[in-house]
């Protein structure tokens, strides 16, 4: 049974933790859908492990639809949320709708993200009111890493605490489904969890989190360009790759491959005439 919008209370209320990861193509998310994730986020992440771009700033909604589309070709079960871009919300409640309606629409995406607390609660309820449902994003906002002054955790004194329980107890009312909690001290997405009714996903924010996601290159250890303290390498892809394309070009170096068995013959007959 294909994983549902309705799918993220039922687990929190089960005490079955959600499974989520970032997946940018079709055979990744191929991959995933098949090993039955809850859900897959294409990630604006995707201007940094797929682009090469220093933070997420640049991507825009023609980039997030291009990989919206490949990601939701591939899954008949797993669950597809579509990252909203900078700037892509920001402006106006108007265009809030206008470009989730995009991911949804031209994507295929079956929800959207944004980052933000009780800033963006009227943009979150117009996004719900057009039947598109919201997950919210709290605690370390990437797109905010110009007014945070990197990517550093968040929420570690009293006031910005606060403020994070307050933002994910809004977001709940404006309608989220669901809200990521992004590099915040396990003790208090704790607190956040259990304020709220909806599912808190964490990255960076604990255990105690009704769900997790990760950026596959990270965990797969595909992406070296830093690696933050939450994440946990679970396989190897990274040197499966090095070691393939290193046998690749000493094999085609060494007239290794291709071998007869990768390669297509002509009949005799045929062959004599030619020379
Ligand atoms: N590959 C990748 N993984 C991510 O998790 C990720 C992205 N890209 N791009 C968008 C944001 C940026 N993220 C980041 C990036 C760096 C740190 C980091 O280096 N954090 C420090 C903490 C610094 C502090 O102490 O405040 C760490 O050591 O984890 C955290 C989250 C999370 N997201
Ligand atoms: C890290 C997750 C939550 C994200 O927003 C992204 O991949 O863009
Ligand atoms: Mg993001």
């Amino acid at each position: 049974m294909a994983f549902t919008v309705s799918n993220f209370l039922k687990c929190k209320n089960n005490s079955e933790k959600i499974t989520m990861l970032t997946a940018y193509d079709y055979s990744t998310a191929k991959l995933f859908n098949d090993e039955k994730i809850d859900a897959i986020l294409v990630g604006d992440s995707l201007g940094m492990v797929c682009l090469g771009y220093e933070d997420t700033l640049k991507v825009t909604m023609e980039d997030m639809i291009h990989h919206t589309k490949a990601v939701s070709r591939a899954c008949d079960h797993t669950f597809v949320v579509g990252d909203m871009p900078f700037m892509s919300y920001q402006t106006s409640v108007y265009d809030a709708v206008v470009n989730a309606g995009r991911l949804v629409k031209e994507g295929g995406a079956q929800a959207i993200k944004l980052e933000g607390g009780a800033l963006y609660c009227d943009h979150i309820s117009a996004i719900v009111n057009a039947q598109i449902p919201v997950m919210g994003h709290i605690g370390l906002t990437p797109q905010s890493v110009n007014v945070f002054g990197g990517f550093k955790v968040q929420g570690k004194n009293e006031d910005n605490a606060k403020k994070l329980i307050e933002d994910a107890k809004k977001l709940e009312e404006a309608g989220a489904f669901a809200i990521v909690l992004e590099c915040i001290p396990s003790q208090l997405a704790k607190i956040i969890s259990e304020s709220i009714s909806i599912p808190t996903i964490g990255i960076g924010a604990g255990v105690y989190c009704d769900g997790q996601i990760l950026v596959y290159q990270d965990m797969l250890n595909m992406y070296s360009n830093f690696k933050p303290k939450f994440v946990k390498t679970f396989s190897d892809v990274g040197h499966a790759i090095h070691e393939g394309v290193s046998s690749y070009i000493q094999e085609v170096k060494e007239g290794v491959f291709p071998g007869e068995e990768h390669s297509f013959s002509l009949k005799e007959e045929t062959l004599k005439k030619l020379y």
